[in-house]
């Protein structure tokens, strides 16, 4: 049947104590217990000892692989020791071009120099390049690597990996010039079997969907720290290879080299797993081609990213490539969100005999489903039923679709056979805020104003739902569209938000290299309305309404926007800045300037205080 859990025993579904709970009661975060239910009969749990064994033991029986454990052993010496616990290692790689040739499966088409050059790093981009790295030319949409071999050779490049026979002369100095067929396609090999293929010997969390990624990874970062074992993560706000040290992200799941890189780095410092939001763009590029990953989650579907992907059908079967993955059933688990439609499609990608968890808010044939939820400004409690029994989650992640998040982190609990039900509630409870997901804002005012990264018509939606429910006098949303970004997305989003808030500001978004004010115009399209009509309003200082009786505003400079939403608030309206989140940056033109929805909502709203203490 496809949405049952074969390998799982019936669930406890309640307990003595089940009655005895009260979702009306609050309890402080610090206070809050679950765990109801017998324990069951355990898949190999990833991340911990037992899982480890099986999957080092598959890694050994590899000739590859045996030669990697040395490599990594000879490393970590290099490295001055054995796993620092207090410490962060930075790990040491080298090999011969005809080593790594030779290791990766990759074969030449022509090579030139000498291939016993060591290789002490692989970069594909020549701003980045060290001396002792080998550059790989890759063509791209705006430009072709292969038009920087003199850039990389003067910073030290020491070979170079080409799609095209170029002329290396007498002049450079990098040692070895290998040709390939295709340089996209050997770059994650090359980068993998250079860092030892470090997801080999971690269980690898991916999560792909349109929204919930990054605060699902939180979720499970949480879970996993509560088992005591640690785990990297990486996504969008941050890459996290050591513990809560993090690097700042350059795209939600890294580029082929760095991903591995980043991978290596987690490993030789004692991770155990990581979790990684995976992309539709990055499965559709190969950034995760060589990444062996053990569990695919999936939490969502809904339009996104056709800038890129052209077709839904094209964004979908991007998505489809981690599930694909999913092929053996000692090694691999699904998750999959069964409220989506598109689930069916999920869970029949890869092999059926992939054990599969489940779950969902609306279908109680989920595995994970709550029982009882109850969403505040404060907190959100939910009663969840999962085939270990019943856990009780009080969290201070708001809104209803983070109880999606959260049972899916759950039931990644369950696919990986975690200790206990008390770990994965332990560490779910641990993760009290996302940066930027429903960040509420407090200068002690007297109305809420929520930060929110919403930026997709499904978020922006289940956002101001979530904000009704509050049952505010007024909501009064900021929103604005990317640009060179999915232009449908544009219409949607201002429809929405038209329709959900009272009160809305049109505003810019990282417009990139696209004039903010054909952004905006996109935007108001979706309300019939259009700049031409905003300006003729401007010269006569009347703006009316739209049929509904929504007052409209459009401010292209962001931080008046935000002014003019905090200035209007009155006691018990919620003002909503949607669609930047955590960033600390609005991105205008080349120009990246520093710009943080919080700071400037705190900033407008300690202004806004002071005027109302001066009367
Ligand atoms: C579709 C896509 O992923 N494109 C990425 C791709 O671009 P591209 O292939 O066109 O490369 P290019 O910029 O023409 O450069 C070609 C080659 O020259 C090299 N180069 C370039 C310039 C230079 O000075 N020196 C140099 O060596 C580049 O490193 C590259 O190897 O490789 C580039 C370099 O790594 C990326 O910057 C670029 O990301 C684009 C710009 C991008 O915006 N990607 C976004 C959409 C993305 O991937 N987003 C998802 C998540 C979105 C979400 O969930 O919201 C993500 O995972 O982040
Ligand atoms: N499960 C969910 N379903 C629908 N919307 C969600 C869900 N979780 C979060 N959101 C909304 O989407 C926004 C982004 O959330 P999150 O960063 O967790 O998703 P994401 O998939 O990582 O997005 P991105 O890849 O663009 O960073 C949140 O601010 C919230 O408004």
């Amino acid at each position: 049947m496809a949405f049952s859990f074969t390998l799982l025993s019936p669930p406890t579904l309640l307990s003595p104590h089940y009655n005895q709970f009260s979702l009306k009661t609050r309890h402080p975060h610090h206070h809050r217990r679950h765990l109801l239910g017998e324990p069951f009969r355990r898949l190999p749990a990833i991340g911990v000892e037992k899982f480890q064994q099986i999957h080092c033991q598959a890694a050994r029986d590899s000739k590859v692989q045996e030669e990697d454990f040395r490599k990594n052993e000879s490393d970590l010496e290099e490295s001055n020791g054995k796993i620092n616990e207090d410490r962060f290692v930075e790990p040491k790689f080298k090999m011969s071009l005809a080593e790594l040739l030779d290791d990766s499966k990759v074969v030449p088409l022509s090579v030139y120099g000498d291939l016993g050059v060591q290789i002490t790093g692989i970069q594909h981009d020549s701003t980045v390049i060290s001396a002792g790295d080998l550059f790989v030319c890759c063509v791209g949409s705006r430009t072709d690597g292969h038009l920087y071999i003199n850039e990389v050779d003067k910073r030290g490049a020491v070979a170079v990996i080409a799609s095209k026979e170029i002329n290396i002369g007498d002049t450079l100095r990098c040692k070895a010039l290998v040709i390939v067929e295709d340089t996209d396609l050997v770059l994650p090999l090359l980068a993998a079997s250079f860092y030892r293929y470090p997801s080999k010997n971690m269980a690898v969390i991916g999560i792909t969907g349109t929204n919930g990624k990054t605060t699902t990874s939180y979720l499970i970062k949480g879970m996993y720290e509560a088992m005591g074992l640690r785990i990297g993560l990486l996504g969008t706000v941050a890459y996290y290879v050591y513990g809560d040290n993090k690097l700042e992200s350059s795209y939600t799941t890294p580029d082929a080299v760095l991903v591995q890189n980043l991978m290596a780095k987690m490993l030789h410092n004692g991770s155990k797993a990581v979790v990684m939001e995976v992309s539709s763009q990055g499965l559709a590029v190969g950034r995760c081609n060589m990444v062996d990953f053990n569990v695919a989650v999936f939490t969502n579907l809904t339009r996104d990213h056709l800038d890129f992907h052209v077709t839904e059908e094209e964004y979908r079967k991007a998505k489809a490539k981690l599930f694909q993955m999913m092929v053996d059933p000692e090694r691999h688990r699904k998750v999959v969100n069964i409220d989506d439609p598109n689930a069916h499609f999920f869970i029949a990608q890869g092999n059926p005999d992939v054990p599969l968890v489940t779950f969902a808010m609306d279908n109680k044939n989920a595995d994970v489903h709550p029982l009882e939820f109850e969403l505040s400004l404060f907190e959100t409690q939910v009663l969840v039923n999962t085939p270990r029994g019943v856990l009780k989650i009080s969290s201070g992640l708001l809104g209803r679709h983070n109880i999606y998040n959260i049972l899916a982190a759950v039931a990644v609990g369950i696919a990986v056979g975690a200790d206990s039900l008390e770990d994965i509630g332990r560490g779910i409870e641990k993760v009290d805020a996302v940066p930027g997901r429903c960040e509420v804002i407090d200068e002690g005012q007297a109305f809420g104003v929520i930060v929110d990264y919403a930026h997709t018509p499904d978020a922006v939606y289940r956002l101001l739902d979530f904000v009704r429910e509050l049952a505010p006098k007024r909501i009064i949303t900021v929103l604005g569209c990317g640009g060179d970004r999915d232009q449908w997305k544009r219409p949607t989003m201002a429809k929405i938000s038209t329709d959900k808030s009272e009160v809305t500001i049109l505003t810019s978004d990282n417009p990139r290299s696209e004039d903010p004010l054909d952004i905006l115009d996109d935007m108001l399209a979706g309300v019939g309305r259009t700049m031409q009509d905003y300006l003729k309003y401007e010269e006569n200082d009347y703006y009316p309404p739209l049929p509904n009786g929504h007052q409209l505003f459009v401010h292209s400079t962001r931080r008046v926007a935000i002014r003019s939403a905090v200035a209007m608030g009155k006691e018990g309206d919620m003002i909503v800045v949607a669609g930047k989140g955590h960033e600390t940056y609005l991105i205008q033109g080349d120009k990246k300037e520093f710009f943080d929805d919080r700071e400037e909502c705190r900033d407008a709203l300690k202004y806004v205080n002071v005027l109302s203490q001066a009367g």
